[in-house]
């Protein structure tokens, strides 16, 4: 096994005027490639937070991150930016579909960019895989919450990503509706050789991970 991403004495505080909130003291982590791991905390344990500067959608205070050797911290924004794009795929407790287009077309987009030739084909084949390649032309205002999920699972994954980063992705769906949509990502965790990391609250759910870790007083225990 390989490395892919590692958090080196990671922190991270917030500044609201003249109060500082200290999230994050000296986080550190190491993942394989094709590892899944669970992060638990409390409620403003800073689980997000740190899902933010794995994917690199936020830069820390002080320490390091960095995707296959390369640090996210000191990379120019474009570069950056291509990062997010095309190796890291992100899933949120909601869906951040784009309501005015149908299912196709939201999986599509992340590849408009890159104007791949075989996008229609890939994203079919991902609706497929998640079970939805009946809803193709609906609107996501038309699905259930578990159907928009997996939209957003599919979308995740359009770019061939090697890192999936999912916030809470069943957080506002019944148990019985995450299962379905927890089946859907593992799978497709497997068969896309993906490195999984979840933030959940629910110790079932962690329990699917190879690997469980908890963010208690601003630090990662395994
Ligand atoms: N942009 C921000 N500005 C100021 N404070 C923030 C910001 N984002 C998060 N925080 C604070 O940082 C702390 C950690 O927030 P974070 O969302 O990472 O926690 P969490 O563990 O994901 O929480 P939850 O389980 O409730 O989603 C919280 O106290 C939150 O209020």
């Amino acid at each position: 096994m390989s490395e892919i991403l590692k958090a080196e004495e990671v922190h991270k505080n917030y500044r609201i005027g003249k109060r500082t909130v200290e999230v994050l003291h000296g986080v550190s982590l190491s993942v394989q490639r094709g590892e899944t791991l669970s992060v638990m905390g409390a409620s403003g344990s800073g689980k997000s937070t740190l899902l933010h500067l794995l994917g690199g959608l936020d830069k820390p205070d002080s320490g390091d991150v960095q995707f296959e050797g390369n640090s996210l911290v000191s990379m120019k924004a474009p570069k950056r930016a291509a990062f997010r794009a095309n190796r890291c795929g992100f899933i949120f407790q909601s869906y951040h579909l784009l309501p005015e287009l149908d299912v196709l077309q939201n999986v599509i987009l992340p590849s408009m960019a890159a104007r791949r030739k075989d996008a229609k084909t890939r994203a079919e084949h991902l609706l497929d895989r998640v079970g939805l390649c009946g809803r193709m032309d609906h609107r996501p205002m038309e699905l259930s919450g578990g159907e928009q999920q997996r939209v957003a699972l599919a979308r995740a994954l359009m770019n061939e990503p090697d890192l999936i980063l999912a916030d809470e992705p069943t957080g506002n769906l019944d148990s019985h509706t995450g299962e379905n949509v927890l089946h859907n990502l593992f799978d497709l965790a497997q068969s896309e050789q993906l490195t999984l990391i979840l933030v959940t609250h629910n110790e079932d759910v962690a329990r699917l991970c190879q690997r469980e870790l908890v963010l208690k007083d601003g630090k990662l225990e395994e």
